[in-house]
């Protein structure tokens, strides 16, 4: 195939998506948001990863597959975000990495390798937005960060705490990466936190391990008794002014917006909290984020797909915005540009 128009303007400037009005949204490579490939261009600033791994999970499988079915979902997206007033893919130049080929037989030699490959990804300060995979994948994920940064602040938007210690005796697994990360020293205990948390737990101590891990907790039910503004401003308030790692587990959203995920949980965010939520990073110092737990073969219509894309979409939002001075409302919510 000749190569394809893309939304860009001149040499020099970001290659940006193809245009989709000369190749149909159907037609052409499938990178996530249609971006080029990381071998396209020259300088990446933020490189869009797939890792199709799930040998973490405690119940359904199948988010190996979630890498492929983002980045079919995100077809639609275009060049434009009016909600942070800028264009993610002309100020920074954004491209898509492939798939990291982590061994499905081997949890160990997978962590391992992820944790290399983003190291390569990331060595010449290029930030990596990481598509799932199961939430293990976290843990090489921000050890390849801290090995950076040094220990960061995580917001963790998720159902789960993903604070356990062991599954059947297993250390690495999808309800773990978070205790691991703070035993590794890879969090600083100060500025973490959990956004969405709910539904059953197997002890009380859960909760309180978790707090001594340094993590403190938006419920779900938070955002019936409080605003959106109000939960960023105590968002920003935690996070402070050092790095920051976004983890986003799509399951904490209502299986009503996300049902294509391994282990649903009722009552969660509806996909506007949530992309509201992130658009409130804007500013704070985002190092890594990643996208986890879409399983496919439980998804309908796209809508799991879509939601993940687009929470893509808005963290690339808030990398493009942090590279642009233009005016912050209080709340760290950008101002619209119209
Ligand atoms: N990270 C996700 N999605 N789930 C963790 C659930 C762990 C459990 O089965 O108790
Ligand atoms: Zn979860
Ligand atoms: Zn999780």
């Amino acid at each position: 195939m000749p190569e394809a128009p893309r939304d860009s303007s001149g040499p020099g400037d970001p290659v940006g998506p193809v245009d989709a009005m000369s190749v149909p949204r159907f037609a052409g490579p499938s990178t996530f948001a249609r971006l080029p490939r990381v071998d396209e261009v020259g300088h990446v600033d933020v490189a869009v990863v797939g890792v199709p791994f799930d040998g973490g999970v405690s119940y359904r499988p199948g988010a190996r597959f979630g890498p492929a079915h983002v980045r079919a979902s995100s077809k639609l997206l275009r060049p434009y975000n009016p909600a942070l007033g800028v264009s993610p893919f002309a100020v920074q130049q954004v491209a898509d990495a492939g798939d990291i080929a982590a061994n499905p037989f081997d949890i160990g030699e997978a962590v391992r390798t992820i944790e290399r490959a983003a190291r390569d990804l990331g060595a010449d300060g290029t930030r990596l937005l990481t598509i799932g995979g199961d939430h293990t994948i976290a843990l090489p994920l921000l050890r390849a960060v801290a090995a950076v940064h040094g220990p960061v602040a995580v917001v963790h938007f998720d159902a789960h705490l993903d604070t356990w210690d062991t599954y059947f005796g297993e250390p690495y697994t999808h309800g773990t990466p978070f205790r691991r990360a703070a035993e590794e020293g890879l969090l600083d205990p100060e500025r973490c936190l959990h956004v969405g948390i709910r539904g059953p737990l197997y002890t009380p101590d859960d909760l309180r391990e978790d707090d001594v891990l340094g993590f403190q907790v938006v419920h779900s039910d938070d955002y019936q008794d409080a605003t959106v503004a109000s939960v960023v401003q105590r968002m920003r308030r935690r996070l402070g002014s050092g790095p920051v790692y976004v983890s986003v587990d799509i399951d904490v959203l209502d299986p009503a917006h996300a049902p294509g995920t391994g282990t649903p949980e009722a009552g969660g965010l509806t996909s506007r909290e949530l992309l509201n939520t992130l658009r409130g990073l804007v500013g704070l110092d985002v190092v890594g984020a990643d996208i986890v737990e879409v399983a496919p073969a439980y998804d309908h219509a796209e809508i799991t797909g879509i939601a993940a894309a687009h929470v893509g979409y808005e963290l690339l939002s808030v990398l493009a915005r942090n590279r642009q001075d233009a005016p912050l409302v209080p709340d760290g919510t950008a101002r619209s540009r119209e």
